[in-house]
């Protein structure tokens, strides 16, 4: 009775010392305390979830099994995770566990399921793409959504419509061939040969300049003139998308706003389009219809347009150019390729007048497909694969079961390239393409454009302008190696898109008579 009256005169005396002392102890217990809780439930279920849960089985590197790291940490150098997972997948097997709720498949049977089968929906890593809070067709992770741009888009790449895009892409060749025999005679008339060339830029800049006129019908001359500020603005885009979709969870606090100059460029393109009245049956044209459409769901935003437009401008640019490189980098290490192209490709004659092969005369040589093809084996554009959500549990092909909330990387770059599924499986054999039965068998291990619902929709669109391009340089150019070009070309990076560390390529170039 005497300590509790002791105790009311000191609070009453204002001396609140044994008080506070009093409350601190038992803050301190109860924080120490839950601390040691949390501390102990955290490890707890890492150790369950490593040792014991369903992922378990699956083998990893060993800090995978407890740490749910994002893809930027095996991307040291910058560019180069697919290589990584390459490594990884042949060490320890079809099924990877990459992080602690990660795994990626090379199994082509799996892949089939998680893409095509299942559908799997697109992984969360992909709004760190988005710009402006307005989801593109390609980043969004939303099935429906997806689903609805997609139905509003689709026309745009219809062959009928693809076929109408021959004859840009025809003039585009032929300013592409008169830029490189303007540096041939200009290499001539200095007593030179060959001229040097950068067939990589080349490349960049005739595809671009073809995407440019098919998405929004803007000439931007880069063949001819070699720059324009809106093409060198996406590229800098680029490399910051790309960090951006590695790191997703530094990117939260990174605002991610469209570039001013693209506003501003796209802003004029829509509005002198709307102003005057042109139909020009392009994607713009598609996009710029939804603003007058009666479904309140199909209606875009400017914002929207602008950026889908400028979705298409990315992807479809270096993806087709790129490709086209690597096919002349393999054809220059494997010459009995080169020459049976050429072979293939001057058996075709020019009709009377005509200047440029065109998409009827080549669509369907075999050799020429069996070479895009093959060079997609090695060189797809996206290497790193695709990752895709479970939004439940799943049990794929073989009974391997794979709980809800597990991001599943469908790595089709191994699984192309795996020598369970491929004869040969490390060289470099256009004609194992030429079996109609083999060539049947191959396409279920083969994944360049990806599969299912959220599979490339402009690969017919690249087919075509791959084949129109490489069948009229075969034709009309001869084209060497540099040495050192070739072993800078082996160091390749993945920013977005599969492309070499220096992004140049140089080569001779000869024109044939
Ligand atoms: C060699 C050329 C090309 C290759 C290898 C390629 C490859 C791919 C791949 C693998 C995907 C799926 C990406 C993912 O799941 O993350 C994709 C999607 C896409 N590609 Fe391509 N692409 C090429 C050319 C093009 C071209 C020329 C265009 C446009 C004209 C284009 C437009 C798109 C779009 C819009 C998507 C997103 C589709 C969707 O989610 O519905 N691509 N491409």
């Amino acid at each position: 009775m005497s300590t509790l009256l002791n105790r009311l005169q000191e609070l009453v005396a204002g001396s609140t010392v044994p008080y506070l002392s009093f409350n601190r102890d038992v803050v301190d217990k109860v924080g120490k305390t839950t601390g040691l809780l949390v501390a102990t439930y955290v490890i707890t279920t890492r150790i369950y979830s490593a040792f014991f849960g369903p992922l378990s089985k699956y083998p990893g590197p060993f800090l995978a099994k407890f740490v749910n790291w994002g893809d930027g940490h095996y991307d040291s150098p910058a560019g180069t995770r697919f290589e990584k997972l390459i490594k990884l997948h042949k060490k320890y097997g079809h099924i990877v566990r990459i992080a602690r709720k990660q795994i990626s498949v090379s199994d082509k049977d799996m892949i089939q399921q998680i893409l095509v089968k299942d559908d799997l929906p697109k992984a969360y890593n992909y709004e760190a793409y988005q710009l402006d809070g307005h989801p593109t067709m390609f980043d969004t992770t939303d099935k429906e959504f997806h689903k609805s741009r997609r139905r509003i888009l689709s026309p745009a790449f219809s062959l009928r419509y693809i076929g109408s895009m021959e004859p840009l892409m025809r003039s585009t060749t032929t300013h592409l061939e008169v830029a490189l025999s303007k540096s041939i005679n200009e290499a001539n008339a200095e007593g030179r040969e060959y001229a040097e060339i950068d067939l990589w830029m080349m490349l960049q800049h005739y595809a671009i300049d073809i995407i440019g006129l098919a998405a929004f019908g803007t000439e931007f001359n880069m063949v001819t003139t070699g720059h324009h500020p809106l093409p060198e603005v996406i590229t800098d885009r680029l490399k910051f998308t790309s960090f951006i979709g590695l790191h997703p969870k530094i990117s939260k606090w990174i605002p991610k706003k469209q570039h001013p100059f693209l506003v501003t460029f796209m802003k004029d393109v829509i509005q002198n389009r709307i102003d005057s009245g042109e139909k020009r049956q392009d994607i713009l044209d598609f996009l710029i219809g939804t603003l007058y459409t009666k479904s309140e769901d199909d209606r875009l935003q400017i914002e929207d347009i602008i950026n889908e437009v400028v979705l298409f401008l990315i992807a479809g640019s270096e993806t087709t150019s790129n490709t086209m490189g690597f096919l002349f980098m393999e054809m220059f290490k494997n010459p009995h390729v080169y020459e049976e192209l050429r072979n293939e490709i001057d058996a075709i004659e020019m009709e009377e007048g005509q200047t440029v092969l065109n998409n009827s005369q080549v669509k369907s040589l075999p050799y020429l497909n069996a070479v895009i093809e093959e060079t997609l084996r090695f060189h797809p554009a996206n290497p790193g694969g695709a990752p895709r959500r479970t939004v439940s549990d799943i049990t794929l092909v073989g009974n391997h079961f794979v709980p809800k909330n597990t991001t599943v990387i469908a790595m089709g770059m191994v699984a192309q390239t795996h020598p369970d599924y491929w004869e040969e499986a490390d060289r470099f054999m256009p004609e194992r393409w030429l079996d109609p039965v083999k060539a049947k068998e191959y396409a279920m291990a083969w994944f360049p454009f990806s599969a299912g619902s959220r599979n490339c929709i402009g690969k017919a669109f690249s087919l075509q302008e791959m084949r129109i391009c490489v069948a009229n340089l075969v034709k009309k150019f001869e084209f060497l190696p540099i040495e050192s070009s070739m072993e800078d070309a082996k160091d390749r990076r993945q920013f977005v898109t599969l492309g070499i560390a220096k992004n140049t390529f140089k080569v001779r170039a000869v024109l044939r008579t």
